[in-house]
C-alpha cells in the first residue's frame, strides 16, 4: 500500500473556492494524494453566501471547520479575525499533521494559514502569488509568497515576478488559473440553462433578463473603506439609469462591507429600481454560466478579468482595486463617477463578446496541480536553504 500525501487545503471564502474547485477534484481522484479540507472564515457564514453549503453538495466533506469572522467589518476586526485565524488554524495543522498546505491566493486572512504552516515547518504551497493588484490584497498576496515553498501561479508574468521576488525558479511553476477550468467547463453551452430567479429567488424586481442583462459585483476597496458607500451609489444609479436588466451580487467580507450593503439596501428601499434583481450567492458554474450569457460584467470583481476574459464577456473595471492585474482585451477602465460609469456600459452594450484569452489558462490546471503536488519534493525548503 503507498502512503498518500495528505494535501491540506484551507478555504475561507467564496471565491477562493471556485479558483480551486477544479483541482480539488483533481486531488481527490489522484491515487497518491489525500485530501483534508479546511473550511474557514466567511465561506462558513450566510451573511456571506455560506460557501460550505456548496463545497458539502459538490460531495466534499470538511477535515475541519473554523469559526473566526469578527463582527464589524473594519480595518481593526480584519486584524482581529486574521489572529484567531492564525491561533484555530495553527491547532487543526497540528492535529491533522498535513504533507503539505495549500493557500489560496491573497485575501487578509490567507495570512493566518501562511503563518500557522510555515512556523510549523510544513511545506506550505502558494496558488496565485506574483500578481498585482490594489486593496490589502496586493500586500498579502506577497507576503504569502515570501512564507510558501512551491509557488504555483497562474500566468507568466505573475512567475516572473515570483522568481524576482527571491524564490527558487524550479519552485515556481506556471499552472494556469483553476478558475479558468470551470470556464472551460461551460463555455460551450449556448443559452443559459436555468432561470437565476427560479434557482436562487434572491430579492428586488422580477426583472425581464431574457433579452440581455448586466451583471454587477463590486467590492469595498480596503485602503478606500470609508468611501464604499459613495462608491457603490455612483455605480447603482449607473446601472438603474441604464435600463438594462442587471443581477447584482452582494459584496464580501473586506473593511468597508457594511457601507457597501448599506448603501444597496438604502437604494433599493428609497428607489425601488425597476431594473436591478439582487442575489447573495451562486454555485460557482452556475454563476460563471450567468456570466457566459450576459451582455457584459460591471464593478471590481477579479472575475471580471480572469474568467471573462476565457469567456470573452466585456467588463468594466471600476477603481483602484484591480489596478495593474493583467488584463486581457475584453476590460474597459472606469473611475467611480456614474456619468463615467453609464457611458462605458453604453459603449459596451453594443461591442458583442471579445476573442477568448488563455492568458489565465487552459483549463487544465486542477489536474495539473494534483500531479505535481503527487511528484514535487515536499520539504520547507527555506528552513533548510537558509
Ligand atoms: C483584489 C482581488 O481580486 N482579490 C482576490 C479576491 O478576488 P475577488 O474579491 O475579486 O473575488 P470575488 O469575491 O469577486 O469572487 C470572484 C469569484 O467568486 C466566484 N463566485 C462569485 C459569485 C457567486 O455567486 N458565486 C461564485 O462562485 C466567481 O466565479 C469568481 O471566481 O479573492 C480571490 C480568491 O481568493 C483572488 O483570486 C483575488 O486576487
Amino acid at each position: 500500500m503507498i502512503n498518500k500525501r495528505k494535501i491540506c487545503v484551507v478555504i475561507t471564502a467564496r471565491p477562493s473556492y471556485s479558483r480551486i474547485r477544479s483541482a480539488l477534484q483533481a486531488i481527490e481522484e489522484h491515487s497518491e494524494l489525500e485530501l483534508q479540507l479546511v473550511i474557514a472564515g466567511s465561506a462558513l457564514l450566510d451573511r456571506y453566501g455560506n460557501a460550505a453549503d456548496f463545497i458539502r453538495k459538490d460531495g466534499f466533506e470538511a477535515a475541519a471547520k473554523v469559526y473566526m469572522v469578527l463582527e464589524g467589518e473594519n480595518p481593526t476586526t480584519m486584524a482581529k479575525t486574521t489572529g484567531i485565524g492564525l491561533m484555530e488554524l495553527t491547532n487543526v495543522f497540528y492535529n491533522l499533521q498535513p504533507d503539505a498546505v495549500i493557500t489560496i491566493a491573497d485575501r487578509f486572512e490567507t495570512i493566518a494559514t501562511s503563518i500557522a504552516a510555515a512556523y510549523q515547518n510544513i511545506p506550505l504551497v502558494h496558488i496565485q502569488g506574483g500578481e498585482v493588484t490594489g486593496s490589502i490584497d496586493e500586500k498579502v498576496r506577497h507576503a504569502n509568497t515570501k512564507l510558501a515553498d512551491i509557488h504555483l501561479v497562474s500566468n507568466e508574468e505573475a512567475r516572473e515576478r515570483v522568481i524576482r521576488l527571491g524564490e527558487d525558479p524550479e519552485m515556481v511553476i506556471n499552472t494556469g488559473c483553476p478558475s479558468i477550468d470551470l470556464a472551460s467547463e461551460i463555455e460551450d453551452e449556448e443559452k443559459l440553462n436555468f432561470d437565476p430567479l427560479e434557482k436562487y429567488g434572491g430579492v428586488g424586481k422580477n426583472i425581464n433578463w431574457k433579452d440581455g442583462y448586466l451583471v454587477v459585483m463590486q467590492h469595498p476597496v480596503t485602503s478606500e473603506y470609508e468611501k464604499a458607500r459613495e462608491h457603490i451609489m455612483e455605480t447603482l444609479y449607473a446601472v438603474r439609469d441604464s435600463g438594462i436588466p442587471a443581477f447584482w451580487f452582494w459584496p464580501n467580507v473586506d473593511a468597508g462591507s457594511d457601507g457597501t450593503s448599506n448603501g444597496i439596501r438604502t437604494f433599493r428601499e428609497q428607489q425601488n429600481p425597476e431594473n436591478i434583481h439582487f442575489f447573495k450567492n451562486m454555485d460557482s458554474l452556475d454563476f460563471l454560466r450567468l456570466l457566459r450569457h450576459s451582455k457584459m460584467i460591471i464593478g471590481n470583481s477579479s472575475a471580471g478579468i480572469r474568467e471573462c476574459s476565457y469567456l470573452g464577456v466585456p467588463a468594466i473595471d471600476i477603481g483602484s482595486r484591480q489596478h495593474r492585474r493583467l488584463k486581457a482585451e475584453n476590460v474597459i477602465h472606469s473611475g467611480y463617477d456614474r456619468k463615467e460609469i453609464l457611458s462605458k456600459i453604453n459603449e459596451l452594450a453594443e461591442s458583442g463578446s471579445f476573442a477568448s484569452s488563455t492568458i489565465y489558462g487552459k483549463g487544465d490546471s486542477g489536474k495539473r496541480i494534483a500531479d505535481i503536488l503527487a511528484k514535487i519534493e515536499l520539504r520547507s525548503h527555506k528552513s533548510i536553504q537558509y
